[in-house]
């Protein structure tokens, strides 16, 4: 139903395309019925004046174009309600919140894109079903023009058979919902296998494992399930089939005893079954179409109920902000005060709580983070990016309050290298990544890939090392023109020389021409080069060291 509203947004005609398509077809069947009945009982049809043949063939043209218009009209409609979908989904999942999106997990978001896949189908659905009612509503209505007394009783035994046809096509929808579900978790045992693929190789029990107990229950389970349900639909087809049997033999042998017994009254009624065959056989085999596309619409409406809760939880990542002067200001200093950030783990009811943290960054500044494993230091990283909204506290910029609703003004300020940094295959950002580019050379030379990074096609896909393509991130980020730098362990993966490099060259270099750097850091014998030192312990800081006073500051860009 949901369905066949957004398809009325979409076209205003899409209900009188329907009512046209509808009175064509009733035209053909009555007219078709009359004929036929009429022929066999030795009547004419005296208006036509012989030209029943004409009349007939003008009615199947008539159907023919309509059906065509009307099938073409769906695709049309069908293909832009499922483009509409996917993008829908895309955009969403673009502007969630990233706390929203992990917990919603990627298997979900591709179970939701290939849901949408089984739109396709609707068209089908649609129109078949659409010809195949008509013609059930015009026999129906010839039966009960005939006699109503045995019009009620055809009509009572089929809905008799329909209910029970109903019921058990219930427990198979319940049982097809299931097999989606364990195919969302099977998609999630995909990603493990393909992203952690060398973890996997090299351990036999978790090779194994991975297969016997994941894998192999999974596709059984959905195996014995798909199978129960296929049967119950194929025991359902049976059964409809032989129904016929059922009520030929009640016209045959009880409509006698119970209506009237003259032959012609018989043989109208067994016409107009013998031509309900056909329509009502389309609709019990549409019935899995329909029920697959009526999950799939579910489910994609259960999708956007959970992002769109998210989306209007006050977290709304805006990209069109209005410009308060906040995000145009040439960045002087970011302040936080009393921030507090808290995790909540409602299955093992555990929680982390980072805060309140006050803390102000200046610009020209390089700050070192420390602090053991879980102490916060990536918690605040990602508040410092605006990935995360902080439960409480104040975010001033340039000494004034940052609104909420301006947060993500910061995206504007904040380029970031995270712990596993994600290297894209195409150029989304639109960065001269020509030879002309003076500072993307310079960059690639001074961390060493002149000869080892490759752009082609605006394609950005090279085949490096760990600690090459952490390399290749800074370069990105600093392609971004961002004034602050934000690094999560960069220097993690390097080579002594490059740590080296990195530590006592090109931070001193970023900081000369105006850059701001805040860095998740354990390298202590480096700690001499940064203006301030913080450590991070239990959420909170327990440190915050000057170590170089700032100096005057170039104020050329990078
Ligand atoms: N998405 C999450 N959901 C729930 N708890 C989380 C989540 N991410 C982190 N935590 C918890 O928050 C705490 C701080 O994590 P965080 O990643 O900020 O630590 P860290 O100081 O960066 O640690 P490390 O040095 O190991 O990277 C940890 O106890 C962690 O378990």
């Amino acid at each position: 139903m949901e369905f066949l509203k957004l398809l009325f947004k979409r076209s205003k005609v899409f209900y009188f395309s329907v009512a046209l398509l509808s009175i064509i077809n009733s035209l053909l069947n009555i007219g078709l019925l009359l004929m036929v009945n009429n022929t066999i009982n030795g009547h004419r049809i005296t208006w036509l004046h012989g030209y029943e043949w004409a009349a007939f063939l003008t009615l199947v043209l008539l159907s023919i174009i309509s059906s065509c218009a009307f099938q073409v009209h769906m695709i049309r409609l069908t293909t832009e309600v499922n483009f509409d979908f996917e993008l829908n989904i895309l955009r969403k999942v673009k502007q969630a919140y990233y706390p929203d999106l992990l917990q919603l997990g990627n298997e979900r978001i591709i179970t939701a894109v290939n849901d949408v896949r089984a739109l396709v189908n609707l068209p089908e659905v649609l129109t078949n079903a659409i010809n195949a009612v008509i013609t059930v509503v015009c026999c129906f209505a010839y039966l009960f023009y005939i006699s109503w007394p045995g019009g009620t009783l055809i009509l009572g035994l089929m809905l008799l058979l329909l209910l029970l046809y109903i019921v058990r096509n219930k427990h198979i929808e319940k049982d097809l919902n299931h097999v989606r579900t364990l195919q969302t978790h099977y998609y999630r045992f995909l990603g493990d296998l393909l992203m952690g693929f060398k973890e996997i190789r090299i351990d036999g029990a978790r090779s194994r494992n991975i297969y016997d107990r994941f894998f192999l229950r999974n596709r059984s389970e959905a195996r014995l399930l798909s199978r129960k349900a296929n049967t119950r639909y194929m025991i359902n087809e049976i059964i409809g089939h032989y129904s016929w049997y059922i009520v030929i033999g009640v016209t045959l042998f009880v409509m006698p005893l119970l209506v009237r017994t003259d032959v012609a009254f018989i043989s109208s009624f067994l016409v107009t079954i013998l031509y309900l065959m056909g329509p009502v056989a389309v609709l019990i085999t549409l019935i899995p179409t329909y029920t697959n596309v009526r999950i799939a619409l579910q489910r994609l409406s259960e999708f956007n109920n959970i992002i769109d809760s998210s989306l209007s939880a006050d977290h709304t990542q805006q990209e069109h902000l209005v410009d308060t002067g906040l995000a145009s200001a040439e960045f002087e200093s970011i302040s936080f005060r009393d921030i507090v950030y808290e995790y909540t783990d409602v299955k093992h009811n555990k929680t982390f709580t980072l805060g309140p943290v006050s803390l102000d960054i200046h610009r020209g500044e390089i700050v070192f983070i420390r602090g053991g494993n879980g102490s916060g230091k990536s918690t605040f990283v990602n508040i410092l990016t605006g990935l995360y909204k902080p439960a409480s506290g104040s975010i001033y910029l340039n000494g004034t309050l940052l609104p909420k609703e301006q947060t993500p003004v910061i995206h504007r300020l904040v380029a970031a290298v995270f712990a596993s940094p994600y290297l894209f295959t195409e150029n989304y950002n639109d960065f001269n990544i020509t030879p002309q580019n003076e500072l993307l050379q310079q960059l690639l030379l001074q961390l060493g890939l002149s000869d080892k990074a490759r752009f082609e096609h605006n394609n950005i896909n090279p085949n490096l090392s760990k600690g090459q393509q952490k390399r290749l991130a800074i370069i990105m980020a600093l392609l971004e023109e961002k004034p602050i730098l934000v690094l999560d362990e960069w220097a993690a993966d390097q080579d002594p020389v490059y740590r080296k490099y990195f530590y006592d060259t090109l931070l001193p270099d970023l900081r000369g021409k105006g850059k701001t750097i805040v860095a998740i850091t354990h390298d202590d014998q480096y700690f001499y080069n940064c203006n301030r030192l913080i450590r991070f312990d239990y959420g909170t800081i327990k440190e915050d060291t000057v170590i170089n006073q700032v100096t005057s500051l170039q104020s050329q860009p990078l």
